[in-house]
């Protein structure tokens, strides 16, 4: 072989040497700059706990827990539904519950998973670690850098120019649309009464049409089964990413759209592309036919598209259209999912406990007696009770239960530092279950988020929305939409869990879900004080 390739070396002329010789030194000089990155971060966090950071006794029980989760998960279960992850994560979290901080290597990413009130806070509020990790880029294809997945200039203007879309008085302006679809949401219960159904893939249904309506001002009928292409091809590109989500070696792009499912992905996506950007030009040739008639035809309805048509009009090349797709597509992504899997877990509580449930009817009672008229503003406002049903829901299933950082300044966390070049994780759903914060932390105790009772809770004890600067922006729309449709199921309907907590099998991934699904059964409400 060393003749073969001496022979070779000697039939390459100079300039061929030469090239080589770069390529050579190039490749190598990339390898020693990678070690010495590795090395200097994975020195700086020697001192943190983990759990092959140890001698050798160290690897024991986290070898004897892969063990155990791969006999109990055949490989292939593992990967399609990342419940195993998720269950090893909380096993690490219990293990090194004394300091609620620890290092893992995900291949050569050094991650920190955090899940202390005061750790949170130094993750959260930090002001230039803002930027999120290579996990979102999956998201790119689809959301391009909307507000979600960008950083820098580009996500400080946006969340800028954004924020006021999210204001008390223009989330007013939703109100119908939210009480319009609830309504159809209680109508198709109605063919449930009597039977058992998983409540999740019917009240996505739900959200679908209201974030439709809201952000682009289009209906497009989920709930009603008349679900168009889009709806078809949302559902679809949300299937494809997690699945590409436990599969590392599909995360390139050019790598993924070689594939098959890469290649019906990327249709999905087009689609989607395609009928937001038509939304958007239509919308916009009726505003400007509108702005030069000086008439708008009656009052129509408001979505997110018609604030962001107004900054693309005041300044075009600040939002181009192209931008406006990236900030709709991205409430569509952020917004549906996110509030479906918040209500659904709410609902399967309240289907556990018929005392709490009953209490949140008393106080819808009192708010409406024996009248049939949908809420207004100040209704939502009086609904205290069930307001702290749906945190403390929030609370102990977080939607969203891990938040992540890429960390491009060094800073210190507790008392170790954690190193530019590393990730770290808040986990929100072992952050909730902290003892300090919240007594019982398994049990469902709504009244603990009275505001008396929060006096003297670490503010970051609690983060279902995240906290900081990069909080979530429709957490007022989320509450609101949760209210509005929750108020309209406990006015009708009483909801029977049929599924306990042990045989829950919890599955993190785009959001919190329960991989069985939540079976209940509802009754119709017969008795209501006027
Ligand atoms: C119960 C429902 C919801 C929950 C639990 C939730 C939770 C979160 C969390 C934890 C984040 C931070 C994500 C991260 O840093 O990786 C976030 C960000 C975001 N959320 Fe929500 N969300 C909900 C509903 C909504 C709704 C209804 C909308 C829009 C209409 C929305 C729009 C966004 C956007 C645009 C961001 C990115 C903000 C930024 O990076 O500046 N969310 N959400």
């Amino acid at each position: 072989m060393f003749t073969t390739v001496s022979d070779y070396l000697s039939d390459l002329s100079f300039v061929q040497k030469s090239v080589l010789s770069v390529c050579l030194a190039t490749i190598f000089t990339y390898c020693c700059l990678f070690v010495h990155r590795y090395y200097r971060i994975w020195k700086i966090l020697r001192p943190m706990p983990g759990p092959f950071s140890r001698d050798l006794i160290g690897y024991i029980p986290p070898a004897y827990n892969i063990f155990c989760l791969v006999l109990q998960h055949a490989y292939s279960e593992f990967l399609e539904t990342s419940t195993g992850i998720f269950q090893l994560l909380n096993g690490l979290c219990i293990w090194f519950h004394r300091e609620k901080v620890f290092k893992v290597f995900l291949g050569f990413q050094p991650a920190i998973i955090v899940y202390s009130p005061e750790g949170v806070e130094a993750v959260l509020n930090h002001s230039t670690n803002l930027k999120k990790p290579i996990l979102y880029s999956l998201l790119n294809t689809w959301l391009g850098a909307g507000l979600l997945t960008s950083w820098g200039n580009k996500w400080r203007s946006r969340r800028k120019m954004l924020t006021p879309a999210f204001h008390f008085r223009i989330l007013e302006d939703f109100l119908p649309v939210m009480n319009e679809q609830a309504e159809v949401f209680v109508e198709c219960l109605e063919e449930k009464i009597g039977t058992d159904f998983d409540v999740v893939p019917i009240i996505t249904k739900c959200t679908l049409d209201i974030i439709c309506e809201t952000a682009m001002g289009v209906k497009v009928g989920a709930q009603r089964g008349t679900e168009s292409q889009y709806v078809r091809d949302v559902y679809a590109v949300g299937k494809f990413f997690l699945e590409r989500l436990v599969r590392p070696w599909l995360y390139l792009d050019s790598l993924y759209l070689l594939t098959e499912a890469g290649r019906v992905f990327d249709q999905h996506v087009r689609g989607i592309h395609a009928f937001t950007k038509g939304v958007i030009r239509e919308r916009k040739k009726q505003k400007i036919r509108e702005n030069t008639h000086g008439t708008s035809g009656g009052k129509k309805r408001l979505a997110f598209l018609d604030l962001l048509l107004e900054e693309h009009f005041a300044n075009p090349s600040g939002l181009p259209e192209h931008d406006i797709r990236e900030e709709v597509d991205t409430f569509m992504f952020e917004g549906h999912d996110t509030t479906a899997m918040a209500l659904s877990w709410t609902i399967f509580l309240l289907g556990h406990h018929p005392e709490i449930q009953r209490r949140c009817q008393d106080e819808l009672d009192q708010i409406f007696g024996s009248e049939k008229r949908q809420p207004d503003m100040e209704d939502l406002k009086n609904m205290k009770y069930l307001e702290c049903c749906i945190k403390e829901a929030l609370r102990l299933f977080p939607s969203v239960p891990i938040v992540g950082r890429e960390v491009h300044t060094t800073f210190n966390l507790n008392k170790y530092q954690v190193p530019e070049g590393s990730v770290v994780l808040v986990f929100a759903y072992q952050l909730h279950r902290n003892k300090e914060s919240f007594p019982k932390p398994e049990e469902f105790i709504p009244d603990r988020f009275f505001p008396e009772n929060c006096n003297g809770r670490h503010p970051f004890a609690y983060v279902p929305f995240s906290a900081g600067p990069r909080n979530c922006i429709g957490q007022r729309f989320a509450l609101m939409e949760e209210k509005v449709v929750l108020s309209s199921l406990l006015r009708h309907y009483t909801v029977k869990s049929l599924v306990g907590f042990d045989s829950l099998e919890l599955s993190a991934e785009m959001v919190l879900r329960s991989r069985t699904g939540l079976p209940v059964s509802i009754s119709r409400r017969t008795s209501r004080k006027s």
